[in-house]
């Protein structure tokens, strides 16, 4: 085993966890030959000649994921105009692939519930078109700001709102436009707390008000959950207008199930063990490192709480028919498999959903079927796993 995967010497206490949790380990071994993946921009296949020539690397299509090309690893395309003009961006087709089994059409309303930094909720928007919402949701302040730094770089985030807040209990519906009060034009007009349009820099009183949301986080006064920081809205994002008591409005389970949102993306916090890139850099950061974020198991036992969680709380923001998306970039079963069969147990109105999709895809089925499974030996990708849900009426 120790010389399929010589490339990357891994610790033994890395072999013991992949051995314990039944992941071979032989899939870090392929890090050298796994291809990056980048996404074309909508609109700009005619340009792809072009970008070859910048970039000095031939762009293999992906037979099996519409719009994505596959580029040798050691190519830099962060440098090239086509980047930097946002035609193209960085993204691994597994994550495509979760993406895509969401069946994004125009006029849906998007929640991606760990969205930073924003490779997927990226594509969401570009699937979306012109009509319709995304809500980007992450507890990780940085991490937000750099998705919302990438969305105004590629010029996507004029039908997206990102909030910071704790994906566990968030609780906001979509706007959804048709449902806005008929009172709404006439009583807004007066009111001085209504949403502008965004700009970064903001009035004095919505500067002061977000100030103080961060200075009764940090002193713990509020839970995150109580006050979602709203830290960038598109033009059409549904914000402007709205007074601050409509954004924040709570709607009831009852009410989620005509006006939640149609698509919900979990994209849970894990211990990453499925991503060889990710796993090499213990190699800077030592070894050390990697046995106290991946495989101290009180870390994950707390992590599988949490996903369980936020996969709950997606699902409760569900409306009845919507689809949920549920996907990691760990390969154990006990962040995966495991979090879907109690997730079912427990929420009768939740069904797994066959993924059409998935019979192009070059991955393996999960232990339950009509799960899958990415990595980089059988799928020349990262690794993922995905399970998608439909929330039935009950
Ligand atoms: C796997 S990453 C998401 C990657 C992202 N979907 C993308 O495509 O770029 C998991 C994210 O979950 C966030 N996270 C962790 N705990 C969270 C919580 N309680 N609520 C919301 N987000 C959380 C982390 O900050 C991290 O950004």
């Amino acid at each position: 085993m120790m010389e399929k995967i010589s490339k990357l010497p891994l610790p033994k206490a890395f072999l013991n966890f992949l051995e314990a949790n039944g992941i071979d380990p032989s899939i870090y071994s392929a890090s050298d030959s796994t291809p990056r993946y980048l996404r074309l921009k909508p609109g700009s296949e005619a340009e792809l000649e072009e970008i070859e020539a910048e970039i000095k690397c031939n762009l293999e299509k992906v037979n099996w994921l519409p719009g994505f090309y596959s580029l040798s690893p050691d190519i830099q395309i962060a440098n090239s105009k086509a980047y930097q003009d946002g035609k193209i961006y960085g993204i691994d087709a597994a994550s495509g692939a979760a993406v895509s089994s969401l069946k994004i059409s125009p006029g849906d309303h998007v929640l991606d519930l760990c969205a930073a930094p924003g490779a997927k909720l990226c594509m969401m928007l570009d699937l979306l078109g012109d009509s319709g919402s995304v809500t980007g949701v992450d507890v990780a302040r940085h991490r937000l700001a750099a998705c919302r730094t990438m969305l105004q770089k590629y010029s996507l985030g004029d039908r997206c709102r990102l909030f910071v807040a704790d994906g566990t209990t968030f609780s906001l519906a979509p706007v959804r436009l048709d449902s806005v009060s008929k009172s709404w034009d006439s009583a807004v007009e007066e009111k001085d707390d209504k949403f502008r349009e965004w700009t970064f820099r903001r009035p004095w009183k919505e500067r002061k008000r977000a100030a103080k949301a961060r200075e009764a986080k940090s002193s713990q006064l509020i839970a995150v959950s109580e006050n979602p920081e709203l830290i960038f809205y598109g033009r059409h994002s549904g914000v402007v207008g709205l007074c601050t008591n409509e954004l924040y409005k709570i709607v009831s389970d009852l009410e989620v199930s005509s006006c939640g949102y149609d698509k919900v993306l979990v994209d849970a916090e894990c211990t990453h063990d499925g991503s060889v890139r990710h796993i090499q850099k213990f190699e800077h950061w030592g070894w050390r490192t990697l046995q106290r974020r991946v495989l101290d198991a009180e870390r994950t036992d707390s992590l599988t709480v949490l996903q369980l969680k936020l996969l709950e709380n997606g699902f409760r923001l569900l409306k009845v028919g919507g689809l949920l998306v549920y996907s990691t970039c760990s390969l154990t079963v006990a962040q995966n498999e495991d979090i879907v069969e109690h997730f079912l147990k427990e929420n009768a109105s939740a069904e797994l959903q066959e993924i059409d999709e998935a019979k192009g895809w070059p991955c393996k089925s999960g232990r339950i079927p009509n799960t899958f499974r990415f990595d980089a030996l059988t799928s020349r990708t990262s690794g993922l796993f995905v399970a998608k849900f439909t929330k039935l009426a009950v």
